[in-house]
């Protein structure tokens, strides 16, 4: 049996055309691959398929990825101004602080020669840095303990768009959600249900407590500390507040840190683009992190639900349909990307044509944290790539198509100096 049954069932779909219809069980959905009809889903006709019955609910509450319509414009207003490239420039303190703490571990690991887990550091990396951007501190400790939690959580969200039928956010309009889970044995199955339940309720409790302490901090140093974004924003009202800062937790350190772990197992099996990227300087580190999100985009698959019935690539796409957008088979498309599955970063020197490269989204739900991410990532390279050389002791590690596209840890290597 295949080890990617999901991944494998969309990509017989995909064979079939850039709209086309995907069974899971008796429940049927359509999946959107070509560049065209991508663009219609997220921009041109954008009001026509809706976010509905988020699949991160449970975790993110009514925080700006779940948020619809006019709560959405708000929380997206209040949120815009502290991402936009200028906002993240001022960030450099923070970014830099979370960089050279990696280094500092890579350092001493180099000297000992003890193993590490890339994956974990990477994760550590983006969870230090988006910590210290909320609430002007580094995480210590306890806190990088307590938000482990999040993962005992997004393991078990559902992967195409809400959750089974008679779960507790079923209230999508097409009678729940398709029979599968993350397709990679982590989700639960009924067995586990009751215990996954408790489990689920104990990490939220905890992932809760972390915020309730960071907002209560940020209340008593008052709007005008102005350390971490956390600060600006004591206004909303507290069960908002939580929201939005789980959510840019959750948002903004998963998606980084796998991108940055597949770019090094990709750097492993193709050192050459390593040596590349040290004489391009920025620009070669910007093509390293664009062509490792082309191969593997954190964020593989945006669902949709058509809010009215619609045509999109010649089919009638009915009201309650659920519409998957697949960037992981966009940009593995031969058609649109020559040599598609190999490594290149130089084939970035042309601009991809519309619609065929989208690892941030686009359309008005388009990331929120695109520049800082950037930002962060070429931070992280400039500061370790010219120091050390992690090799991989291991098997390659199999894709895990979840909420998220990552590597199946551990990813272990041992760090040589350069
Ligand atoms: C490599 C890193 C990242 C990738 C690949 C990525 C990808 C994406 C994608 C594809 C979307 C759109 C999803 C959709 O339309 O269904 C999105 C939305 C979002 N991202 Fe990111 N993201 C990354 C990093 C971040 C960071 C660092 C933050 C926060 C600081 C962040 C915060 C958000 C938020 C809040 C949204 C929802 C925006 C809205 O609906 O208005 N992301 N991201």
């Amino acid at each position: 049996m295949s080890k990617t049954p999901l991944i494998d069932h969309l990509h017989a779909a995909w064979q079939r055309g850039p709209v086309s219809e995907v069974r899971f069980g008796s429940q049927r959905a359509v999946l959107v691959t070509g560049p065209a009809d991508t663009l219609r889903v997220l921009v041109q006709d954008a009001a026509s398929y809706t976010k509905q019955a988020h699949r991160a609910r449970v975790l993110l509450g009514d925080g700006l990825i779940v948020a619809t319509g006019d709560p959405w414009k708000r929380q997206r207003r209040t949120l815009q101004p502290h991402f936009t490239a200028p906002a993240v420039r001022r960030y450099a303190q923070h970014i830099n602080g979370a960089a050279q703490r990696v280094a500092r571990r890579w350092d001493a690991l180099a000297d000992t020669g003890e193993p590490t887990d890339i994956g974990q550091d990477m994760r550590f990396f983006a969870l230090d840095t988006i910590w210290r951007l909320l609430t002007g501190t580094a995480l210590d400790a306890r806190t990088e303990s307590e938000l482990a939690a999040i993962d005992t959580v997004v393991a078990a969200l559902p992967t195409t768009g809400s959750t089974p039928s008679g779960g507790p956010e079923s209230g999508d309009q097409d009678g729940g959600g398709p029979p599968v889970g993350d397709q990679t044995s982590e989700g639960q199955d009924s067995d586990g249900q009751d215990s996954g339940d408790q489990a689920q309720a104990a990490a939220l409790a905890r992932i809760d407590a972390v915020a309730a302490r960071a907002i209560a901090a940020a209340r008593e140093d008052g709007p005008a500390a102005k350390t971490g974004i956390l600060h600006s924003l004591t206004d909303l009202p507290d069960r908002l507040l939580r929201d939005e800062l789980v959510t840019l937790i959750v948002a903004g350190h998963e998606t980084t840190a796998t991108a940055l772990s597949w770019l090094h197992l990709l750097l492993d099996q193709h050192p050459q683009w390593r040596e590349w990227a040290l004489r391009e300087g920025p620009a070669g580190y910007q093509a390293l992190v664009g062509e490792a999100l082309r191969l593997y985009p954190s964020v593989w698959l945006m669902p949709r639900h058509a809010a009215v019935t619609t045509e999109l690539g010649g089919h009638t796409i009915e009201a309650g349909t659920r519409v998957l957008v697949c960037p992981y088979l966009t940009q593995r498309d031969p058609s649109w990307w020559p040599a598609a599955t190999s490594f290149d970063p130089r084939r970035f020197a042309a601009r991809p044509h519309p619609g065929t490269y989208q690892p941030f989204g686009v359309g008005a739900r388009a990331c929120l944290g695109q520049h800082f991410s950037l930002r962060e990532t070429q931070v992280l390279l400039e500061t370790l790539l010219p120091h050390f050389t992690p090799r991989f002791t291991g098997q390659r590690p199999v894709p895990v198509f979840g909420v998220t596209l990552r590597p199946r840890g551990p990813l272990t290597a041992t760090l040589h100096r350069r």
